[in-house]
């Protein structure tokens, strides 16, 4: 059917968003970032992001295609960079995140397209 072929299967979606959160491996980006215990963390990050909340997103069918998907894993991503500090654990997880995320969000992206 026509919506079948217009948004990715949500098995790419759900495969592409384990596989990032499979890199995951320290858990920092499980769940939001705990308000109480960051206190000051909104006067930095306008919009807070994590997996706990695109995987709702995801299975809200919020996500039309990879892209949308991409970008709030980017969201999630940068929010880290901005408020943690370069040498800090969180920051340099983020960009090890980032590094490997791209190669997952890329060969998604191919097997979106075959799948379409
Ligand atoms: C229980 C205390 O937890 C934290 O302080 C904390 C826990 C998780 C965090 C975080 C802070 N900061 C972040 O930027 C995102 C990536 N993760």
């Amino acid at each position: 059917a026509l919506e079948v072929q217009l948004t990715p299967a949500l098995v790419v979606l759900r495969s592409t968003l384990q596989q990032l959160q499979d890199k995951d491996t320290a858990c920092i980006f499980t769940t939001p970032v705990n308000l109480k215990e960051v206190p000051d963390y909104l006067e930095f990050v306008s919009e807070p992001m994590d997996f706990s909340t695109m995987r709702e997103k995801l299975e809200a069918q919020k996500y039309c295609s990879v892209a949308d998907l991409e970008a709030d894993f980017n969201l999630m991503v940068s929010n880290c960079l901005r408020y943690n500090s370069s040498d800090t654990v969180f920051h340099r997880a983020a960009l090890q995140l980032r590094q490997v995320g791209g190669a997952i969000l890329r060969r998604a992206q191919r097997q979106a397209l075959s799948a379409g």
